[in-house]
């Protein structure tokens, strides 16, 4: 892993356009959050693309499926050599062990706690009745049990989580520098709030690219961390 940890998420529609993003703030970013939005659009081809640029890639599938198909589809990925790769953690052991299995060796898998997207509310409209706090929680320790390198949780938990798993990898999104626009994400911190409670990976899209100077917002985030 390079020493800045912030992750581009490069949620934007086309393979031009991530590009010139990425070329814009590469030397302010650590590495690049490929996920389902640019996957579905542009498959293995755009991750070569991506990966010209030379940083670490960040491959953000959030499988969850059987075990078996999700360890075929972790096989198919091997030849793209990401350096993490996402699951869902309520996916289950047999599921989260399977896929840690048929990964590359250089390759992290971490499974996904709560997205940071939901609150108490979105989770019992789930039919989960534990606080976002206690399920991350939980999940995390399941994550541990079924042998994979770490989970993505909230700011939120983070520093608790890091507490009782002390060489995990903690991949954190949901991060909006002081009165950044919070949009679809609810359980927010700041860049500097997550890495102070031990996020080994910090996961920033919108506050970068939607931004009038991305450069000038990339920068920005890199001088508060
Ligand atoms: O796995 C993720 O990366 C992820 C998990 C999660 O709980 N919340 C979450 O926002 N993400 C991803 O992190 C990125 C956040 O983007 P912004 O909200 O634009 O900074 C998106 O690409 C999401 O897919």
């Amino acid at each position: 892993m390079t020493h800045n940890p912030v992750f581009l998420a490069v949620d934007v529609p086309r393979l031009e356009t991530a590009i010139d993003l990425v070329q814009k703030v590469s030397g302010h970013i650590g590495g690049l959050k490929l996920g389902l939005e640019f996957f579905c659009a542009h498959g293995h081809h755009g991750v070569h693309e991506m990966a010209k640029i030379g940083l670490p890639i960040f491959l953000d599938l959030k499988l969850h499926d059987i075990p078996n198909t999700v360890a075929a589809a972790m096989q198919s990925i091997h030849v793209l050599e990401p350096a993490i790769v996402t699951v869902h953690a309520s996916g289950g052991r047999a599921m989260m062990e399977d896929a840690k299995a048929a990964a590359g060796e250089n390759t992290k898998v971490v499974g996904v706690t709560v997205l940071t997207s939901f609150d108490d509310k979105d989770l019992s409209g789930v039919g989960i009745d534990h606080s976002p706090y206690e399920q991350a929680m939980r999940l995390a320790e399941l994550s541990k049990a079924s042998g994979l390198d770490g989970i993505v949780c909230s700011g939120h938990e983070v520093g608790a989580i890091h507490k009782q798993w002390k060489d995990g990898f903690f991949v954190v999104p949901g991060l909006r520098p002081a009165k950044g626009k919070a949009g679809d994400q609810k359980r927010t911190v700041t860049p500097r709030e997550a890495r102070d409670a031990g996020a080994s990976v910090l996961v920033i899209g919108r506050p970068i690219s939607r931004a009038e100077n991305p450069l000038a917002a990339a920068r920005s985030i890199e001088a508060t961390l």
